[in-house]
């Protein structure tokens, strides 16, 4: 482990990770541990600072977390923030107190001394606050340095023993210059250097995935997107043949996406990989079946018996590794001290049945989306897997809408590519978050050389989107949604209506189903 390294103390905070990459956006290495780790452990790290987080928690309560009271005697600079400095009250010798105004949201700041932390900032700054509680006496060797309308004692610092505390969120975007708050922190206070860099994440990430691992097995389940992508480069990176990659071809794939997913991955990382076709299975579990929810169980639990099965013929296998997001465990980070206990279950892979008895390895848990991508870019992966749009496990089995016949999904595998195409080279594939077609057994009524004609319709979803919470159509020009169209209808057999989806998430939802 880095010398340089920042430790965070989670305290089940939403914003923990946002934190951390900050720090990591400061190009300084910093890593997240549970609230409970012992002082020892943190000298043992050689960690620089200490960053006590948010939660959720009062101190006022009778079982609130605790961290170990002797991190405070280290010898290294401490900033709690929200939760973590009512923390300090308490522990330090100050007081804290249910307030009666709760502050929620936009706040003013007034600076009335700027010490290390505040050095170079304004006096008046908006910041985003989110607490209940409140510090009503500071611990001695504070001294109040900026108030806020509710929070007489907002931001409070002990310059000489490197002890600072915020009553508001300096990590969020909307707290202004709140980064360079907590730059003021790592460098002028912690003396931190600004060496980190995504190089560091591969290196540090891959000795930790040797020391884990072993001689161990390890088996992936690659789609062939981004996270399970980048995972596998970087366990293959460390352990080399022992992992194995298995991908699974579920018949709801994209036009040529097996050979493609194959191709790359054999030109690329002469990884062992494993591919199944197993169309057949799938299509036949959800024969006749119409409601989108058990679609989407009988996918998962496909997904499952086909992964099964090949692990058997794999062999003695120890680790399932996944590549499972910082945005994806955020509700999951255990506040009972044990993270792991509590990972999400996976809506494909996912839910693996306990015989399996599989070991998790999961190194981008901490990255998130944006993160992933520069590690992949890092890694070597070619620029067209790390920048394609996400795609569901359950593939085109949700965006034919009711029953999946294979009628359909060849239509819609044909119309799919289209789009793209034309996505591709007009330029706004990779301004959108999502962009592809849906398939709806309905059908109307048209004229093609003179013709009639009765044929499906396809709609066309195309999204913005910072992390599919919230999404909203993407205005893409008429001419190229016109050329998008006709090339549609031209083309693919059996399409003569081509409607564009308008809908912002929510109230709709991405996919169809
Ligand atoms: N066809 C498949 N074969 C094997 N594993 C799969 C397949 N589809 C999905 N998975 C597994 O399910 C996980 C979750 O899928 P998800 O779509 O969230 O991630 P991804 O496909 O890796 O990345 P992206 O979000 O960019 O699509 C994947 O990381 C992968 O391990
Ligand atoms: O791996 C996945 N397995 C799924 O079952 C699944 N369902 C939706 N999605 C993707 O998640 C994002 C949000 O989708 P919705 O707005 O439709 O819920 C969008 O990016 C969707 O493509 C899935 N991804
Ligand atoms: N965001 C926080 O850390 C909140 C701390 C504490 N739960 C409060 O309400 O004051
Ligand atoms: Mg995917």
């Amino acid at each position: 482990m880095s010398q340089q390294t920042l430790a965070v103390l989670d305290f089940g905070s939403q914003y923990t990770q946002v934190i951390a990459r900050r720090i990591r956006e400061c190009q300084v290495y910093s890593r997240i541990y549970p609230y409970s780790v012992t002082a020892a452990q943190l000298k043992k790290d050689g960690v620089c600072g200490i960053i006590l987080s948010g939660g959720p928690s009062s101190v006022l309560a009778k079982n609130a977390p605790l961290p170990d009271k002797k991190l405070f005697k280290l010898g290294v600079p401490v900033l709690g923030i929200c939760y973590g400095v009512q923390l300090m009250g308490k522990l330090l010798g100050g007081e804290v107190a249910r307030s009666e105004r709760r502050e929620y949201g936009r706040g003013a700041m007034t600076v009335k001394k700027k010490g290390a932390l505040l050095k170079g900032l304004p006096k008046k700054l908006q910041v985003w606050n989110s607490h209940g509680d409140k510090l009503t006496k500071i611990p001695a060797g504070f001294e109040v340095i900026a108030y806020t309308e509710n929070s007489e004692n907002s931001v409070i610092a002990d310059e000489k023993r490197g002890f600072y505390g915020i009553q508001f969120h300096p990590e969020v975007h909307h707290s202004e210059r709140g980064v360079e708050i907590l730059q003021n922190f790592l460098f002028g206070v912690c003396k931190c250097k600004a060496d980190w860099k995504m190089a560091n994440y591969i290196e540090e990430a891959t000795q930790l995935i040797r020391d884990q691992v072993g001689n161990k097995r390890v088996i992936l389940g690659l789609s062939g997107g981004v996270d399970s992508s980048v995972a596998a480069a970087l366990i293959h990176r460390a352990i080399g043949d022992q992992l194995t990659c298995v991908f699974v071809d579920n018949g709801l794939l994209r036009l040529k996406e097996r050979e493609r997913v194959e191709q790359v991955f054999r030109d690329h990382f002469h990884v062992d990989l494993r591919v199944i076709k197993a169309g057949n299975r799938f299509l036949s579990a959800l024969k006749g079946v119409t409601d989108p929810e058990r679609k989407r169980k009988i996918i998962g639990k496909v997904f499952i018996d086909v992964f099964e099965d090949a692990v058997k013929s794999i062999g003695e296998v120890d680790f399932l590794a996944q590549g499972t997001l910082y945005p994806d465990v955020i509700e999951s980070v255990a506040i009972d001290g044990n993270p792991a206990a509590l990972i999400k279950s996976h809506h494909n892979v996912g839910g693996l049945p306990k015989r399996m008895r599989m070991k998790l390895l999961e190194p981008l848990r901490e990255l998130f989306k944006d993160e992933v991508r520069r590690l992949g870019e890092e890694l070597g992966l070619p620029k067209e897997m790390i920048w394609r749009h996400p795609f569901p496990g359950p593939g085109l089995g949700v965006r034919v809408m009711g029953e999946i016949k294979r009628k359909y999904l060849t239509i819609l595998k044909q119309a799919d590519a289209v789009l793209l195409d034309e996505m591709k080279r007009t330029g706004h594939y990779e301004k959108v978050w999502q962009a592809f077609c849906v398939f709806l057994p309905v059908k109307t009524v048209g004229v093609m050389g003179d013709e009639r004609t009765y044929d499906y319709v396809v709609a066309l979803r195309i999204v913005e989107s910072q992390d599919a919470m919230t999404a909203d159509w993407a205005h893409i020009p008429h001419n190229v949604l016109g050329v998008i169209s006709n090339r549609i209808i031209n083309e693919v057999e059996g399409v003569n209506r081509v409607v564009l989806d308008i809908s912002s998430k929510p109230p709709s939802t991405i996919e169809w189903e």
